[in-house]
């Protein structure tokens, strides 16, 4: 579906979603906005200014009162998508907004997909890739730390940087170029030892920002901490405990919890999933066979393994960098090396949660300004940083080029500058309805 001239169709969306609120906030975008507005309300508002007027359904017999709403209107470029764009600001009955979305698509809009006001404020080079997928972050950001990752993204702190690389490779490209086309002439020699070293040195910041660089990526998604120990050490008393609430079964019997229970929960500003694993040991039940299986393998996924055991004496550790706590002190002491709680009492359970907080922060810590957030961008990066290399060992001036060239081609994907096309269902794709 298109307008007459060829512009994109309309499309709508509750940009407030589904869930139950007061107000209801449905965007519109497209040339044929200004349109469907006027048919909806009369005249269209002043641009940017909330005006109250009444939504008309104007396709029956008599016209229908569809609700009393604010509407708002952004005449393009000067709007989020660079579209004419509008906004009705309804009241969020279920019905008003069905009633509304009929009459829209009566009218000839569309429901929007997701991500598609993003993807033609993308089209419209109102933002480039990196900040669009700031803006999805920022709508999933639950914890403060992400909230200011993902604004940072969105203002374009990655970009920026991304970019300043980019202008880099560009200006070596062009002295590598000069080398390929006056080969003969008397080019000065620090030519080409200059384009050498700038190539050097992008390399070497390059390598050095990936190697920086995981920390921003487990905050963005978030953590997964696994509990793990033999039966009955109190694994899923310790889950209940740190979540605040009765999410796992706890039991005196052994071999209680067959399969994985996750909640989320905030550590040192980082969300994390708890992960209650079933307990570790030999077993001829075949249901909790298969339980153990599980459990080593939320081992292996897991960001941090707490392992959990009771007695005095210290089990062989199960992974590296894990945290060693022995429960149950309030029946036998902990030994030298592990970190000794207490469920039942609370002992050392303050303890505890500072040291788990810790370890959210410390692995997801890293660069504060332009961190690297996600694993599309390192692809980019380290296929950069690949032809870089390529072009440091190749001496024909030709090949050398070549390399530079697929370069600032993976550098161009990462901003969307170039070639993108095949990337922009992926990108957009994952953000919500509505945005
Ligand atoms: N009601 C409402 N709230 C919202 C949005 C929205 O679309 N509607 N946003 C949607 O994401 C965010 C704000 N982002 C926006 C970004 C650009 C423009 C915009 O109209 N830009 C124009 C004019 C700027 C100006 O002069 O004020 C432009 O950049 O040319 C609007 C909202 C968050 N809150
Ligand atoms: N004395 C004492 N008992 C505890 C403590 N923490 C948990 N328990 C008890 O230990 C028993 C086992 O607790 P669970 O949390 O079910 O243990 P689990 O490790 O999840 O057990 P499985 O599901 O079998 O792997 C229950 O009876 C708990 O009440 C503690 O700090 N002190």
């Amino acid at each position: 579906m298109q307008e007459s001239d060829g512009s994109p169709p309309v499309i709508f969306a509750l940009a407030s979603g589904l869930s139950r609120a007061a107000i209801a906030v449905m965007r519109l975008s497209g040339k044929g906005s200004g349109r469907i507005v006027e048919s909806l309300c009369g005249r269209l508002p002043a641009p940017r200014r909330a005006s109250l007027r009444g939504l008309w359904n104007r396709h029956g017999l008599t016209p229908v009162l569809l609700d009393r709403a604010l509407v708002l209107w952004f005449p393009g470029p000067d709007s989020y998508t660079g579209e004419d764009s509008a906004e009705l600001h309804l009241h969020a009955g279920p019905a008003v907004i069905s009633a509304v979305a009929d009459a829209l698509v009566a009218l000839g809009a569309r429901p929007a997909e997701p991500g598609e006001f993003s993807r033609r404020a993308f089209a419209n080079g109102r933002l480039d890739l990196m900040q669009a997928e700031g803006i999805a972050d920022l709508i999933d950001a639950e914890t403060e730390a992400q909230r200011r990752q993902a604004l940072a993204q969105v203002d374009g702190a990655q970009s920026r940087l991304y970019q300043q690389w980019a202008d880099r490779l560009r200006t070596l490209l062009a002295h590598q170029e000069a080398l390929i086309d006056f080969p003969d002439e008397e080019l000065p020699p620090e030519v080409e030892q200059g384009l050498l070293d700038g190539l050097t040195a992008l390399h070497a910041t390059m390598t050095a920002y990936l190697r920086e660089g995981a920390g921003a990526e487990r905050l963005r998604r978030g953590l997964v901490f696994a509990i793990v120990g033999e039966p009955n050490v109190g694994k899923s008393s310790l889950l209940n405990a740190l979540a605040g609430r009765d999410a796992a079964i706890v039991s005196a019997r052994a071999g209680t919890t067959r399969d994985a229970i996750e909640t989320r929960i905030v550590l040192g500003d980082v969300p994390v999933t708890l992960v209650d694993t079933a307990g570790l040991r030999e077993t001829e039940d075949e249901i909790e066979a298969e339980g153990v299986r599980r459990s080593l393998f939320h081992v292996k996924q897991a960001d941090c393994v707490v392992q959990v055991f009771t007695g005095s004496i210290l089990p062989p550790r199960l992974e590296e960098g894990g945290l060693l706590v022995c429960n149950k002190i309030d029946q036998q002491p902990a030994p030298e090396g592990a970190m000794g709680i207490s469920v039942l009492t609370h002992a050392g359970m303050d303890v505890l949660r500072k040291g788990l907080a810790e370890k959210a922060r410390a692995l997801t810590s890293g660069r504060a300004n332009a961190p690297l957030t996600r694993a599309r961008h390192r692809a980019a990066i380290e296929e950069t940083a690949h032809h870089i290399g390529r072009a440091l060992s190749l001496a024909w001036p030709e090949m050398r080029g070549e390399e530079m060239r697929l370069a600032m081609r993976a550098l161009g994907r990462l901003t969307g500058a170039v070639d993108v096309e095949a990337l922009l269902d992926t990108v957009f794709g994952q953000f919500c309805i509505g945005k």
